[in-house]
């Protein structure tokens, strides 16, 4: 199987980081090992890169790709939610920079038989950690119609919600729906004809909503941005990539609300509360794609990468 996937903000994720020869990094989102290939170029043989995915088959692909480097390498099958115990573990001392490129991959996506994607029949997954229990077949046919209709509204931002919910709900009355295209049919069913024709796939927001309910991607983010934080060195860097207005939302919010936590009444003259900025925002704006990365990599067309540094 030859699936590529090309890194995002590559140069721009390395100048964020503010990488020093002999830090100590976290790459939370692994993949296919391409940004921490390029932290690993800019690490001395003192450096280290901490590797962390969930998703086994991206685990080892990155430890291939890695196998050359000079620098000290720790690899470690996780979720990202669990950073502040592996950083517990492998760098107790805190660390330098971490980056989280969130989401999936294109090899994931690609990869017919794990299930995300709509142009291929695949049995019902959507996992990127196929330890999990649930499923994208679980969410499907067992959520009760209220539960889906807000997956679905909620995490796919779809005004038709409540109408693909509830044609779910009626296919899968007369048998359960058992893959991706059977699914992707019923939603198209459900959009009335003249939504159909404009826009993305009609499938495409309820996917992603299945796909975020499944591996739980935005439940995570906060507390996960908060161990960051506290993982890093002060003056460390934290660079994060989102893929949707969702995630992006998130981010942007918790790093204002750690950079200005304090919650005194904006008339008193000096804090009471005594909560203080634990970072400092690098990017007051998001940066984005160039030209020239967007001409060669569609997936950098609604990345945003946001920086901040821990105080
Ligand atoms: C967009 S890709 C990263 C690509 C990588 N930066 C590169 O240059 O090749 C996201 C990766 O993060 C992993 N991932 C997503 N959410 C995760 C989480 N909560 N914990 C651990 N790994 C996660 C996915 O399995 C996937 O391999």
């Amino acid at each position: 199987m030859d699936l590529k996937h090309e890194s995002v903000l590559l140069d721009e994720c390395l100048e964020g980081l503010d990488i020093k020869a002999d830090g100590v990094y976290i790459d939370g989102t692994l993949g296919g090992g391409g940004h921490s290939l390029a932290i690993c170029s800019k690490l001395g043989k003192e450096g280290v890169l901490i590797g962390i995915d969930q998703d086994a088959y991206a685990l080892e692909r990155a430890k291939q790709r890695l196998l050359g480097v000079t620098c000290k390498t720790v690899f470690v099958r996780d979720n990202f939610r669990n950073m502040a115990a592996i950083v517990e573990q492998h760098a107790p001392d805190k660390v330098d920079g971490i980056l989280l490129d969130l989401g999936v991959s294109s090899f994931q996506l690609d990869d017919v038989d794990r299930g995300f994607s709509y142009h291929n029949t695949a049995k019902l997954d959507m996992r990127m950690d196929d330890r999990q229990r649930i499923t994208a077949y679980h969410v499907v046919n067992e959520y009760d119609l209220a539960s889906l209709e807000k997956v679905i509204r909620q995490y796919g931002e779809e005004k038709f919600a409540k109408r693909i919910a509830s044609f779910i709900v009626e296919a899968r009355s007369k048998k359960p729906i058992d893959t991706t295209t059977q699914l992707a049919e019923i939603i198209k069913s459900a959009i009335p004809a003249k939504f159909r024709r404009v826009g993305p796939h009609p499938a495409r927001r309820t996917f992603q909503a299945i796909r975020i309910e499944v591996n739980q991607e935005l439940e995570i983010l906060e507390q996960t941005v908060e161990d960051a934080v506290k993982s890093l060195k002060t003056g460390g860097r934290l660079a994060i990539i989102t893929f949707h207005s969702l995630e992006d939302r998130i981010i942007k919010n918790k790093y204002k609300s750690l950079q200005n936590p304090c919650t005194c009444p904006p008339d008193f003259p000096v804090c009471r509360c005594g909560k203080e900025a634990t970072i400092k925002i690098i990017t007051r704006k998001p940066i984005v794609a160039g030209q020239e990365e967007l001409e060669s990599n569609a997936r950098a067309r609604s990345a945003k990468l946001r920086i901040a540094e821990k105080i």
